[in-house]
């Protein structure tokens, strides 16, 4: 191995008691909102074809007049107490907020910019009000932070001249003070979600970002911050030069899924996930596929039988509303994990052989295995083969109990478990309970 000052500082999971409640989360919500949220993706008439949250960095948008947006932020029908409620409802156990996007706006009242809601007409603090409401809930609170700053005059792409390297020097001060802050007014918030770290400015500073998150560890204990937050010195990110992840988990998998176990290297890794095929903050327009409550089930159920957490997207709207069809799926997911949400929560990756009709998930520390079917197959029959030497002691549905199966035994520890109907309307749960026999 390459000798490093500033790579992983950990090989392998952290074992501590926050880390422990953050891999048993299963779902979470992302909340992106912002200034962006009130032009929505349009901008004199036309059309952004990127994503509504990177307006700004259309060429047909000056930044003088984007940031004019400030004076615009009111929403008057926000209120943080019906988003959680929303998020409790839907069974989420953690919500990640954006407190800075990329445009430089701040939502909560910062003494390090004027460029935050105290000068908008609204004047209040957002994330104050969301992280009691949240936490009021027993949700978790994460704060997304994005490094690259297109608002701060001294945010530099790279590091070219001695000009850049004064300015830049002061942005990362400044980056320091903003995140303190955030710590001291938010104590009791769980974690960071790092974001525009990929330039090659913020590359090039290992030293300065590894202290930073050192003494953020120190002023938190137990805070937890993923592998997007900084470089190794050799400019490797999330993956140090001897190929271990810095930070606490793994922050790769933005609007995709790993396929196999093997994928996630036995790291923690969380999935976050837009609704439409790329929009993160509010966007009048929804163009191309629209994720059906199904769809977005099967994607949790996949992540979470892959040691992974699965976080939905809401971009909320300019005056402080969610949207119809995020209130809707929101109480579709709602609904199923109501009747399943013990398959998803304190679940890990069962170590099964994948069969064709879903995702097996394990309850940690428990004998239970659970099946989340999505296809059913025409025979009826779901195939199942356990480790040598397991045997089934009990299989039951979990949205119906009294609903127990036979499994026929076919094979050294292979069964059939032949379902008592052909349609379902939704996914279902089969739970195995498991007996090692040996
Ligand atoms: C690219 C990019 C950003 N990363 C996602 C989490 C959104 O914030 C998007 O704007």
């Amino acid at each position: 191995p390459i000798a490093l000052q500033h790579g992983a500082h950990r090989i392998g999971r952290r074992t501590d008691a926050d880390m422990e409640k953050w891999r048993a989360y299963g779902l979470g919500q992302f909340i992106h909102w912002g200034l962006y949220s009130i032009p929505a993706g349009e901008w004199n008439g036309k059309q952004y074809s990127g994503a509504a949250e990177w307006l700004k960095s259309w060429k047909e948008v000056s930044a003088t007049a984007y940031d004019s947006l400030m004076y615009q932020f009111n929403p008057t029908k926000f209120n943080a107490e019906s988003w959680a409620e929303t998020a409790k409802q839907m069974g989420v156990k953690y919500v990640t907020i954006t407190t800075k996007h990329h445009d430089g706006f701040c939502l909560w009242p910062s003494k390090y910019t004027n460029f935050t809601v105290a000068n908008s007409p609204y004047k209040k603090d957002i994330i104050g009000p969301l992280v009691k409401a949240y936490d009021k809930r027993g949700i978790d609170v994460i704060l997304y932070f994005s490094i690259m700053d297109w608002h701060n005059p001294d945010w530099r792409y790279d590091i070219k001249t001695r000009e850049d390297s004064i300015a830049f020097d002061r942005f990362k001060q400044f980056t320091r003070n903003q995140l303190l802050e955030l710590l001291t007014l938010y104590p009791t918030a769980k974690g960071l979600w790092f974001d525009g770290t990929w330039d090659k400015s913020w590359v090039k500073q290992a030293a300065f970002a590894d202290s930073l998150e050192k003494e953020m560890r120190a002023m938190r204990p137990g805070l937890i911050i993923g592998s997007r937050f900084r470089a190794d010195e050799y400019g490797k990110r999330h993956f140090d030069s001897n190929g271990n992840m810095m930070g606490d988990y793994e922050q790769g998998w933005e609007r995709k899924i790993p396929e196999k176990i093997a994928d996630v290297h036995g790291n923690d890794w969380d999935c976050v996930m837009t609704v439409p095929e790329n929009q993160w903050g509010y966007s009048k327009v929804w163009k191309g596929h629209i994720k059906t409550t199904d769809e977005l089930l099967e994607m949790l159920a996949k992540c979470v039988s892959l040691d992974g957490n699965f976080v939905l997207n809401f971009g909320p709207k300019p005056d402080g509303t969610l949207r119809t069809e995020e209130l809707d799926l929101a109480k579709g997911i709602g609904e199923w994990m109501g009747i399943n949400s013990e398959a998803i929560y304190n679940g890990e990756y069962a170590g099964l052989v994948k069969q064709d009709w879903g995702y097996y998930v394990k309850k940690t520390g428990t004998n239970k295995i659970y099946m989340l079917v999505f296809n059913v197959p025409v025979s009826g029959a779901l195939n199942v083969v356990l480790p040598s030497r397991t045997a089934i002691s009990k299989v039951y549905d979990l949205g119906n109990p009294g609903q127990n199966y036979a499994p026929e035994e076919i094979g050294t520890s292979a069964y059939f478990i032949h379902l008592k109907q052909q349609t379902f309307k939704r996914p279902f749960v089969i739970v195995l309970e498991t007996a090692d026999n040996s």
